[in-house]
């Protein structure tokens, strides 16, 4: 049971300073940490380790199973510091304990103490972050000011953020949430905002800048901010977003409380969260040292297999499952948008139940998408990245990622789109042989490799119809894509002849005799311009079109992509 606070026996403290490079000080080298937030120049981290991994030397094999395998802990809500408002509404919830990183999160930052938190997906954490944050706010006296501020990588995320603030919220007549994100139209935002201010606003980072920057009198409102949160802290902090995240904190008081929570915290990002967070902020990892970041009751394969085969095991996979398993819930993760879009159009004609979501789509599709995802059963979802992090989509029975997942965490997180709240889940990586180099970065979790099924010919010949309904502009899309994709791969791109090579293979894979022809626009932004096996044309441009207008769908990622910027979970 929690008594409170972070001197509880039960949590193990362990004082981690870094000092400067050479300084012989306690763990890696790091360069001179300069914080953001008025922080000295060494940084000091206070490694809290979650009660999960507190095991008695006595306690039997399955006892210890019991204790690590669950994701909730002994404790009640109801056995905490937490208001009976609160209490009210997470029983109306149906939660009764708390999980391991609720647990372990909430008398820290109920003290007030800047916190980065690190647990397994599907384990709770934004709750972990929202009621203290619900319980600090319902304290201070009512205003216009936006006193708690959420940020999050993807549209569907902050949308699901704000459902769960809103069930916490039930009680607390005089507090509410707003959400702004990408893809709606701002001016409807700025009047609802104006006309019912929130003391909880969820954001993702483009469409919060464009509201600093242009709605009249929301700088000010948000220098009410007391706590922030950085919710996928990884993500917002890596490079597609990280220059996004300091312009937003700028405009926030210094004197605040941060909390960065995620599923994986690369070394990386424990060095750098000093853009965050104040000096002495407690690192509270739930996942056990020497266990894997991902979970036991998830069976995780790669299958390895020429390109001209992916569509066909994709086919034989899909259908074995959903023969096996009335109830399929499947997430099928592609390289891009525009790929993503193919797939679902090649496993739609071969009359699977298929949904398709990614940046290419209108957020109403996106949303109406998700919303029919997250409540049915025998469906399947293709996806691109939009959907990798954070969405809590029940029952997922099996995630496949066709193609190199952007990094070791892009998988750990697209992985977790299953198996969540202790349920079981299947996880299929599926991989061309010259992407196997990928494993390497995974070898530490438990992943198998499953034999590649026979394919027998009324498959075979069932995808090479397919294929041939689906209009060749979505092919040619599709190619374009992905060698934008496989491009910005540094281990892939190194050899120009060889990318031009396998982006044939990928070519010939849809069916398409020769290799589409890519605007000369594109190959330059992609600085592949003169590389021989490529063909090009001239894109026509009107006098009164920007350039913008005559790139097909995919190109704009396409370009980011190939300036070498991370892409953006907004744009793919
Ligand atoms: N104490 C609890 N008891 C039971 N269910 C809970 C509890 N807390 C949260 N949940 C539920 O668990 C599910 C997973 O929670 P959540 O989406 O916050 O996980 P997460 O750790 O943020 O996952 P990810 O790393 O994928 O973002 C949600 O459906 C949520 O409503």
């Amino acid at each position: 049971m929690m008594s409170g606070g972070p001197s509880d026996a039960t949590h193990r403290k362990r004082r981690r300073r870094r000092g400067p490079k050479g300084s012989g000080v306690d763990g890696p080298s790091i360069p001179r940490a300069v914080t953001t937030n008025g922080a000295g120049p060494e940084e000091e981290e206070e490694v809290v380790e979650g009660k999960a991994m507190e095991l008695d030397a006595g306690m039997s094999a399955a006892e210890v199973e019991g204790v690590v395998g669950s994701h909730l802990s002994e404790t009640r809500f109801d056995q905490c510091p937490v208001s009976p408002l609160s209490l009210k509404a997470i029983k109306d919830a149906g939660y009764e304990k708390m999980t391991q990183v609720q647990e372990a999160t909430l008398p820290i930052i109920l003290q007030g103490e800047d916190v980065l938190a690190k647990a397994k997906t599907g384990t709770g954490k934004t709750v972990a972050f929202l009621l203290p944050a619900i319980e600090l706010l319902s304290t201070l006296p009512r205003s216009p000011s936006i006193n708690l501020l959420v940020i999050c990588p993807t549209r569907e995320l902050a949308n699901q953020v704000a459902a769960e603030a809103r069930k916490l919220l039930k009680y607390h007549r005089s507090l509410g949430v707003q959400v702004v994100i990408g893809g709606t139209k701002l001016p409807q935002e700025q009047r609802s905002m104006q006309s019912n201010p929130c003391q909880i606003l969820v954001a993702t980072p483009g469409r919060l800048k464009d509201h600093l920057e242009n709605t009249p009198g929301f700088s000010n409102r948000i220098k009410g901010v007391k706590v922030l949160v950085l919710d996928e802290a990884d993500r917002l902090l890596d490079m597609g977003f990280r220059r996004d995240i300091e312009k937003i904190i700028a405009f926030i008081p210094k004197e605040r409380q941060t909390l960065l929570f995620s599923a994986t915290v690369p070394e990386e990002v424990r060095q750098i969260s000093h853009v965050a967070m104040k000096r002495g902020y407690k690192f509270i990892n739930t996942v056990k040292e020497g266990d894997e970041e991902t979970h036991s009751q998830v069976s995780q394969m790669y299958m390895v297999a020429p390109l001209d085969l992916h569509f066909s095991i994709l086919y034989n996979v899909l259908k074995k499952h959903i023969a096996e398993d009335a109830d399929y819930k499947v997430i099928v993760f592609c390289t891009t948008a525009m790929v993503t879009k193919l797939v679902a159009e090649v496993l739609s004609q071969l009359k699977l139940n298929i949904r398709e979501i990614h940046s290419r789509k209108s957020q109403s599709a996106r949303t109406k998408v998700s919303d029919e995802f997250r409540k049915s059963k025998g469906l399947i979802l293709v996806s691109s990245d939009v959907s990798a992090r954070g969405v809590d989509y029940p029952d997922v029975t099996l995630v496949i990622q066709a193609g190199l997942p952007a990094d070791r965490e892009q998988y750990i997180h697209r992985l977790g789109r299953t198996g969540r709240k202790g349920k079981d889940g299947l996880g299929l990586l599926l991989l061309a042989p010259w992407e196997t180099y990928f494993l390497n970065s995974v070898q530490d979790l438990s992943v198998s490799q499953a034999v590649v099924p026979t394919i027998d010919s009324s498959i075979q010949t069932g995808v090479k119809d397919a294929l041939g309904r689906v209009e060749t502009k979505s092919k040619e899309s599709a190619y374009q894509a992905w060698l934008g994709y496989y491009n910005s791969n540094k281990a892939i791109s190194r050899d120009k002849s060889r990318l031009v090579r396998l982006a044939e293979e990928f070519s010939q894979s849809m069916g398409l005799a020769i290799p589409p022809a890519i605007p000369k626009l594109i190959l330059r932004k992609m600085g592949l311009n003169n590389v021989p096996g490529l063909r090009s044309v001239v894109a026509k441009v009107g006098p009164w079109q920007p350039v913008s207008a005559c790139l097909s769908p995919g190109h704009r990622d396409e370009i980011l992509l190939a300036r070498g910027a991370q892409a953006k979970s907004d744009i793919m």
